[in-house]
């Protein structure tokens, strides 16, 4: 990205890769290295700390919602159990992340949430500018990145991966989201998804520095389709523990989702409900991991 203000064709390629692909890496996106190796430090001291430390942030000891130490994603609803564990943090404020979220990596994670937003709002800019949607007002503002949650994952080394998974196959309920990975790999993208012999899934090889940009269902709804949310999922290792960190750049919980007017005035249908996005949230919560299948909540049936 270090010819984002000279070359068009670096905005035109993010955009068509959103459109296409709905998954993209990007380099030399202004984050700066040291404040990347930073948040997987705080991640790894994180996940070190004693079990009884970090069970004081799991969803029944917690003092608050926004913070929450958990195993796989949705235990009661599952089969069998995803191979990881998460800490998820909801952004209310620099205040309330000072008070609340764990001293081991609260400051890390808060200056590479802080140092991403520059990057976040280029993204953002860029891809309504494609849409026709020529201003970011306080209402897209709020609509397109209103709200923000980062997770730690973690992922043991698992004796028996083939019996498991690190993440089902799933989409992100986010608007994008922002994945710092790190070197050991595993995650993998669903590619042409439908296309019969085609049909597959890629594996995201982790690149030192790199930031991997999905989009999620939120833009997908709101850009009427035009954008996709793709599914991904992440396999467990045999041999090594992984992490990744990912940013979910949401709509506020309650914002109410639905198809940018902007695409409505220019003809186009509506594939979608307006849909409060909490509710769409804690659907998306209440099952286990389903591929794709979150976004069919909003559909409007034909
Ligand atoms: C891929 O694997 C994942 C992904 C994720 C997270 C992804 C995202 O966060 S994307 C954006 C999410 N949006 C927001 O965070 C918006 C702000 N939050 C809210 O509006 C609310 O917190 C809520 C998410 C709508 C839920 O609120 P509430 O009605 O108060 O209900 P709760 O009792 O808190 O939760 C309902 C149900 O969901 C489970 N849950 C809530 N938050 C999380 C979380 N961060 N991680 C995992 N599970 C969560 C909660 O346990 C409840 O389930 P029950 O079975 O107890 O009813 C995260 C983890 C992954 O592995
Ligand atoms: O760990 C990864 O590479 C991806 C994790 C993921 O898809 C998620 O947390 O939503
Ligand atoms: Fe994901």
């Amino acid at each position: 990205m270090s010819n984002w203000n000279e070359d068009p064709k670096v905005a035109e390629s993010v955009c068509e890769a959103a459109e296409k692909f709905g998954f993209f890496q990007l380099v030399n996106h202004g984050v700066p290295l040291e404040v990347l190796d930073g948040v997987k430090d705080a991640t790894h001291r994180f996940f070190g700390l004693p079990a009884e430390e970090k069970r004081k942030y799991s969803k029944e000891l917690s003092s608050t919602n926004s913070v929450r130490f958990g195993t796989s994603f949705s235990p009661d609803a599952e089969k069998a159990l995803e191979w990881k564990d998460y800490l998820s943090l909801f952004y209310v404020s620099e205040e309330e992340a000072s008070a609340l979220w764990p001293s081991a990596c609260r400051d890390e994670v808060l200056e590479y949430m802080k140092r991403s937003q520059i990057l976040c709002q280029k993204l953002m800019n860029a891809l309504m500018q494609k849409l026709n949607v020529k201003e970011i007002d306080e209402t897209k503002e709020s609509l397109l990145m209103g709200s923000k949650r980062i997770n730690l994952n973690y992922y043991p080394r698992c004796p028996n991966p083939q019996l498991t998974v690190g993440v089902g196959r799933h989409s992100d309920v986010s608007s994008l989201t922002f994945l710092l990975q790190d070197e050991i790999g595993g995650l993998y993208v669903r590619v042409n998804e439908g296309k019969g012999e085609k049909d597959g899934w890629v594996h995201v090889p982790p690149i030192e520095g790199s930031l991997v940009i999905n989009v999620g269902d939120a833009l997908q709804i709101l850009s009427n389709g035009r954008y996709k949310s793709v599914e991904h999922c992440v396999i467990a290792n045999g041999s090594k523990n992984r992490i990744s960190i990912p940013i979910f750049v949401n709509p506020k919980p309650n914002d109410v989702i639905g198809p940018l007017p902007e695409l409505i005035a220019a003809g186009e249908k509506p594939k979608y409900k307006n849909i409060l996005y909490s509710d769409y949230v804690k659907h998306f919560f209440r099952k286990a991991h389903d591929g794709k299948k979150t976004v069919a909540f909003a559909e409007i049936s034909s």
